[in-house]
């Protein structure tokens, strides 16, 4: 499977990005400027963290203006997967991948520590390879606060699109909400980070079962 990790100015996770899939999964990789307008034979894209454009205006606001986005539009309408991590989530929400916001934390303070997370629906392309339903993955992030009206809530909540909850909220997000994804299923964003979980030296291997889900899923399908 080859992957593109999206790099805008500001993103500080592209490269635990690729070190999470290429050093540990096998897979391969390749680190795409925001500059970049094609994203031919890419079999999935990763949207990392960070504080694209300075976080200025809203977070992931501008990034959503910057010209590799249309080519990522295109890859996730015709079925390809991509994962928006934290910053990548909001890049997403603003893009219009994925429903709903992130706002500022309750709290208004910048959040970092690691979080159990519950994994709501365990059936899609990014929950396949878990075998168990409760993992652990550090968050790092002030807008992290997801919110969508409560008619979308509804209808996501029917088509299975709540993928990880927290179990003890730390942002204030509705329903507890970690991680969403679009209605067909092939685009996630969420706002903890699994690619800073994928090896014991790190102190959490949990982020691993993500990307080898988001392998095996590419695998059958091709
Ligand atoms: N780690 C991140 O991607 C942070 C995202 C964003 N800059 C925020 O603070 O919410």
């Amino acid at each position: 499977m080859r992957f593109a990790v999206i790099v805008f100015p500001g993103s500080n996770c592209d490269e635990d990005m690729y070190h999470a899939v290429v050093d540990q999964l096998g897979e391969s990789a390749q680190l795409l400027p925001h500059t970049a307008t094609s994203l031919a034979g890419f079999d999935g894209v990763l949207i990392p963290g960070g504080f694209s454009y300075g976080d200025y205006l809203r977070c992931g606001a501008i990034a959503r203006f910057s010209p590799i986005m249309p080519a990522i539009i295109d890859f996730a309408n015709q079925g390809g997967l991509v994962l928006g991590v934290c910053n990548g989530f909001q890049v997403l929400t603003e893009a219009g991948l994925l429903p709903g916001a992130l706002h500022e934390n309750t709290s208004l303070e910048f959040i970092c520590k690691d979080t159990e997370l519950k994994i709501t629906n365990p059936n899609t392309r990014f929950t396949s390879a878990y075998t168990t339903d409760t993992i652990t993955l550090p968050i790092a992030h002030g807008e992290g606060n997801y919110y969508c009206d409560p008619d979308t809530l509804a209808q996501m909540q029917a088509n299975g699109q709540i993928v990880f909850t927290y179990t003890d909220n730390p942002n204030g997000s509705v329903a507890d909400i970690a991680g969403i994804t679009n209605a067909q299923g092939n685009v996630l964003g969420m706002m903890p980070h699994p690619e800073r979980a994928v090896e014991a030296l790190l102190g959490l291997t949990d982020g691993l079962g993500l990307f080898e889900s988001m392998a095996q899923a590419t695998k059958t399908a091709l």
